[in-house]
């Protein structure tokens, strides 16, 4: 009788860096079915993506710690008209987390207002910085979607989706643990109500994804891996064969400040389940989804906050 030793699963690795990743290259269509499978399975998956070098990154998180260190004052300017777009300082409930956040970030303009509220006399190269960071992000953002779209067959629909998406560049922090506390949950468990995310992490990990048998993973931190999530949007898109991704932050005493960095794309429009996607297996589960309402609508009500399925009781069909 063997012994049998439990693995615990790991988040898939896909390599986007490959030069000739485009419709109608050997490696496309495979490379698509990889994505849909990872997204089916986990909600997510590890991107591998040279595009984005280590150099661009240290650059990034050293602007980054130059940021944070601002006055609180100043970083309190960066407000919004719109819930948890602005500033976010700590809270009893987090209180070693803090973040901020450009809306638009790929387009240069927004970056240089932002830099403008923060640093009126300007900031050394922090413009072209993060100007290169954010395209590359959400440049990588559309190839997920438009590979995920594919993989179904509907690469046709991936445009006008894209011509209504927005992209959020969130900087966070977190102060490490004063005391001698093990390591603690810092950013509770949850989905994120865009349509998907990507989150890049510094060189301390802490991040953890909720496999479907509801074990933890956790995500270690690599200079050219980003992390992809499935966020509500994409669950709705999907008629449900793709789940928002669970995840969490934990953050331990002794490890230093962790800082990480998320792009969060929103569409704008109104997203509606293709037909190719309904099926007898498959019923059709959700109404047109005003994604945007749908954040009216779940920050607005603490009752939707406590809801088993906010989603389906916003939109349900
Ligand atoms: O801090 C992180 O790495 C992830 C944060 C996150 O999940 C969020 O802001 O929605
Ligand atoms: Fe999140």
């Amino acid at each position: 009788m063997g012994s049998q030793t439990h693995q615990p699963p790991q988040i898939p690795v896909i390599d986007l860096s490959l030069e000739d990743l485009k419709p109608g290259s050997a490696s496309w269509l495979p490379t698509c079915n990889q994505i849909r499978h990872a997204l089916e399975e986990y909600g997510c998956f590890v991107a591998k993506y040279d595009q984005l070098s280590p150099q661009l990154s240290t650059k990034l998180f050293s602007q980054s710690k130059d940021l944070f260190e601002l006055p609180v004052e100043t970083k309190k300017q960066n407000t919004s008209d719109e819930p948890y777009r602005g500033y976010i300082g700590p809270t009893k409930y987090m209180p070693l987390y803090e973040s901020t956040a450009i809306e638009k970030a790929t387009v240069l303009e927004e970056v240089h207002k932002f830099m403008n509220l923060m640093w009126p006399d300007g900031k050394d190269q922090f413009c072209e910085v993060v100007d290169s960071y954010a395209k590359l992000l959400g440049a990588l953002n559309e190839l997920t979607v438009e590979m995920l779209f594919e993989s179904y067959g509907l690469r046709k629909h991936f445009p006008s989706l894209a011509a209504s998406n927005s992209h959020l560049l969130r900087f966070l922090k977190y102060k490490q643990p004063q005391d001698t506390e093990t390591t603690t949950i810092r950013f509770a468990a949850h989905t994120d109500i865009n349509f998907a995310t990507i989150v890049h992490q510094n060189d301390i990990g802490g991040l953890e994804v909720q496999a479907k048998d509801g074990t933890w993973i956790s995500v270690e931190p690599q200079p050219s891996h980003f992390l992809i999530f499935a966020g509500q949007g994409m669950q709705v898109w999907s008629n449900d064969r793709i789940k928002a991704c669970y995840h969490r932050v934990k953050v331990s005493a002794g490890n230093g400040e962790r800082y990480s960095m998320g792009l969060f794309t929103f569409n704008n429009g109104v997203i509606q389940v293709p037909e190719e996607l309904v099926d007898d297996k498959h019923p059709l589960l959700y109404k047109p989804f005003d994604s945007r309402g749908y954040i009216r609508f779940y920050i607005s009500s603490d009752e939707a906050v406590k809801l088993n399925n906010p989603i389906k009781a916003f939109c349900g069909a």
